[in-house]
């Protein structure tokens, strides 16, 4: 059995992913309103791949819902192999919830931190199994992108990281290694794009739907930059850019004050239905019915 713990707008992916590749999985979240709203995600997600996803196999709803078990008790994971966690980008959150999952889970778990920038030796460090750490980030949304980043820790063992390989290659996913630093590659690069994106529109450059246009017309991206903030999360891009500056000591990295203004108001993006875009009332990131092509946080 594998567990996933934070059924938020990447975990619920996860708990997807692992669940169409024939995995047993246990769901766990403090909140429980965001476990039953997971459950629902998953099973329109399930219907719609077939539409937006058309390469891919398509998957029987009740059969995957079926392989997943939802819980706010962590201690139903004490004989998970593999825990992946997906907790909110908050420091106190994530060394928390992996303190407890030392304690709880068996001596030969392996725990996979999916995080946008914290350090996973930082996360690691907090465990008495640091050796049984990984980093891997996922990108959004999850069952539709066919690679992950894995970052070992300083002290991760080779045999971490080849079973969850192994893993990975059960969702037919394709890992490209990095060294363990804030943000490793993917979101060093992605939060100062999407950050500097927030700076233009609110000097009032552009409006969110040319930024977005020019990205897309320009470059070929499939998604603009603001149009990805608002899919990853307005408050997970703020964590991110917050834990990247405060790691890097470096004032490129602050937040757009807009961003932090946004996130207080309550714009969270897809998943409150209002970010730089407006999503009426749909709850969390129910993908449109196109094909969708996004970058992860
Ligand atoms: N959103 C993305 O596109 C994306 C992509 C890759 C990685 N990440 C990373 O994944 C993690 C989760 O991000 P998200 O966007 O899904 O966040 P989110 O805010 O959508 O969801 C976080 C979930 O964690 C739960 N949670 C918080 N504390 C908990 C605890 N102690 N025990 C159990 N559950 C707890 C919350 O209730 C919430 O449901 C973050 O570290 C983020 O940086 C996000």
């Amino acid at each position: 059995m594998i567990g996933v713990v934070g059924a938020g707008t990447i975990g619920t992916g996860v708990a997807q992913d692992l669940a169409q590749a024939g995995h047993d999985v246990v769901l766990v979240d403090i909140s429980a309103d965001a476990l039953a709203t997971a459950r629902e995600e998953i099973g329109r997600a399930v219907r719609f791949q077939r539409v937006v996803a058309p390469h891919l196999p398509t998957h029987d709803v009740d059969e995957v819902l079926g392989r997943i078990t939802t819980t706010t008790d962590l201690g139903a994971l004490a004989t998970a192999s593999l825990v992946v966690e997906n907790v909110s980008e908050r420091w106190e959150a994530k060394q928390a919830v992996h303190r407890e999952l030392d304690r709880v889970c068996g001596p030969d778990a392996i725990f996979v931190v999916n995080t946008s920038c914290f350090p996973i030796t930082d996360v690691a460090a907090v465990t008495g199994r640091p050796q049984q750490v990984v980093g891997v980030h996922f990108m959004n949304p999850v069952p539709l992108k066919p690679v992950v980043e894995l970052i070992p820790g300083w002290h991760t063992t080779q045999a971490t990281i080849d079973a969850v390989k192994a893993v990975l290659a059960t969702a037919g996913k394709r890992a490209i290694q990095v060294k363990d630093s804030p943000g490793f590659v993917s979101n060093r690069v992605l939060m100062l794009t999407v950050n500097e994106a927030v700076f233009a529109y609110s000097e009032g450059i552009a409006s969110a739907r040319d930024i977005d246009d020019l990205f897309r017309g320009c470059f070929g991206h499939e998604m603009g930059p603001l149009a990805t903030a608002d899919l990853i999360g307005l408050d997970t891009i703020l964590h991110s850019l917050e834990v990247l500056h405060e790691r890097f000591a470096d004032s490129k990295y602050r937040p757009c004050p807009l961003l932090r203004t946004m996130v207080s108001a309550g714009l969270l993006g897809r998943k409150s239905g209002q970010g730089f875009h407006d999503y009426g009332s749909a709850p969390r990131a129910t993908p449109t019915p196109r094909p969708v092509q996004t970058q992860g946080a």
